[in-house]
């Protein structure tokens, strides 16, 4: 319908590409970082968060990725392995390079901040060589975050996953996921997310982020999308914060969705929520308004909630929030 083929002779639902992190969500809420005193850890990082909430909704999971040499990098992997997904791609760094940690400062609902700490974290030295061809073989889609191109060799990796996924006609999903701590200058983020948007067949990303992508300002999302079907993208989803989202068909097809109301705890996670269940929406052959609506549900259930992969909801759970509404 969409042109999007998930072809059923692979056993793997998604491969998940990317940071592998830790998230240090602040207790005392609706305070400043500076005066927090203690935070609760969670796995972190947007494809892995992502990567969790398909999995939780019953996609079966894998990811690559690399994880420090310490107790963090552990944690990371036996907290994937817990929710069934599968981590033989994911490769131990060598020593020397740490997890990158996220603290976040929940001020009120609407005045959320992450202080990252991201210098030689070790995600981004995923390397070409860890990606393993037979594994990105086994997978009906691939996701690809956008921050993984940020450097050298993690970037490099990312692209030659495009390249195996594409060689062997996974459904490639790119999620822009900027992170300005992460990237060098405009240009590079310019470069490299473009090139690898371009060969994606599914485009998820804020207004701000394709903004970025484009080199522009203030471009309508219509124009947006016009642009990538000029590439490889048969579907493309600017998410618009509590304005909602609206995702734009190659075949003409135009979705919009509002939000679920929410007791906000915090903002973050929204993003990664409402992507997890889009994706497994669009797995199970799911038109676009109710992949949206499952999006959309699942993102008021997290940003309810202190954390982001923790919170990743079941289906159970976003299905009643559906049917709470209707
Ligand atoms: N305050 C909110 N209340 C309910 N749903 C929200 C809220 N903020 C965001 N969402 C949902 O999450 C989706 C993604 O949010 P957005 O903030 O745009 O992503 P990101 O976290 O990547 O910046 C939105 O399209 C919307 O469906
Ligand atoms: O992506 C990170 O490194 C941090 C995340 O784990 C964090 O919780 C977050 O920012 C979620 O992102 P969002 O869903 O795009 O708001």
């Amino acid at each position: 319908m969409n042109g999007i083929v998930f072809r059923s002779d692979k056993e793997l639902d998604l491969i998940g590409v990317g940071r592998l992190c830790i998230d240090l969500n602040a207790n005392e809420i609706n305070r400043p970082l500076e005066e927090t005193q203690t935070f609760t850890k969670y796995v972190g990082g947007s494809p892995a968060n992502i990567t969790i909430a398909a999995s939780r909704l019953g996609l079966r999971a894998g990811f690559i990725g690399r994880v420090a040499d310490d107790a963090f990098g552990r944690f990371i992997v036996s907290y994937l392995r817990k929710e069934g997904i599968h981590t033989e791609g994911v490769a131990t760094d060598r020593p020397g390079s740490v997890t990158g940690l996220a603290f976040t400062e929940i001020k009120s609902p609407t005045e959320c901040s992450i202080l990252m700490y991201r210098d030689n974290a070790a995600d981004l030295n995923l390397e070409p060589g860890d990606v393993d061809e037979a594994y990105v073989r086994r997978a009906k889609a691939v996701m690809v975050s956008g921050t993984a191109l940020a450097r050298s060799p993690s970037r490099e990796a990312a692209f030659r996953t495009i390249e195996l996924a594409r060689k062997h006609g996974a459904v490639l999903l790119f999620d822009i996921d900027y992170r300005p701590y992460t990237w060098a200058s405009r240009d590079e983020i310019y470069a490299y997310c473009r090139m690898a948007a371009a060969q994606c067949d599914v485009i998820l990303g804020g207004r701000e982020e394709f903004d970025l992508l484009e080199g522009t300002e203030g471009t309508e999302d219509f124009a947006t999308a016009k642009q990538w079907f000029g590439h490889e993208a048969k579907l493309v989803v600017v998410k618009h914060g509590g304005d909602g989202s609206i995702a734009f068909a190659k075949d003409g097809g135009v979705y919009r969705a509002g939000v679920f109301p929410a007791q906000v705890v915090k903002t973050f996670g929204a993003g990664d929520s409402f992507a997890g269940a889009f994706i497994y929406g669009l797995m199970q052959g799911w038109d676009i308004d109710r992949c949206l609506e499952y999006g959309s549900a699942s993102a008021s259930i997290v940003v309810s909630s202190h954390s982001c992969s923790d919170a990743m909801p079941t289906n159970d759970r976003i299905e009643a929030v559906i049917a709470k509404r209707a």
